[in-house]
């Protein structure tokens, strides 16, 4: 399975940075992952809410341009639809089954995703009603596509 997450901003934390790298050297034997950056927009630390959606926009468009193409496209965001680690599981076995190509998990960068990307979405993804810093959410995010895995292939892990 070919699974990309696109995320806005980098990891500047060493602690998220570790983790996230022991995730992706798991999930070598389950899946061919990429990770794909794009820059966060340079913000003053007050915006108006015009400013706001100018920054979420322009990076909406940097994101756009990296998703594969014919990509189910899955957006993290504190509104989306809420499941169970099985549920999950089940859901992205499936979706291997009807014969995606790909799977496109998108991060937010601090100030959260455009409506834009949010439309394209085949699916948005909360985590909880709870905001994550994008850094955690990515970590997060790679731990459960690893224990989707263990799911799947009904391997110990998951209790
Ligand atoms: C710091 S949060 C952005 C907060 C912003 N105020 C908002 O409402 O989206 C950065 C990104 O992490 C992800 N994220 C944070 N908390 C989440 C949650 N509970 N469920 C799903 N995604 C979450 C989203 O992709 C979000 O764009």
């Amino acid at each position: 399975m070919n699974i990309d997450i696109i995320a806005v901003g980098k990891i500047k934390e060493r602690f998220f940075d570790e983790g996230i790298k022991e995730y992706l050297k798991r999930l070598k034997v389950y899946c061919n992952m990429r990770i794909i950056e794009v820059s966060d927009e340079k913000a003053p630390e007050k915006l108006s809410e015009k400013e706001r959606l100018e920054v979420m926009h322009s990076e909406g468009i940097k994101i756009m341009n990296k998703i594969r193409k014919g990509s189910f496209i899955i957006t993290l965001c504190i509104e989306g639809k809420q499941f169970d680690s099985l549920e999950f599981a089940h859901y992205l076995e499936n979706l291997s089954i009807s014969g995606n190509p790909s799977i496109t998990f998108i991060i937010g960068g601090s100030l959260g995703i455009s409506e834009d990307i949010k439309n394209l979405s085949n699916l948005k993804l909360s985590f909880s009603k709870m905001t994550f810093p994008h850094q955690l959410m990515r970590l997060v995010l790679v731990e459960q596509i690893y224990r989707v895995f263990k799911i799947m292939k009904g391997e110990p892990y998951h209790k």
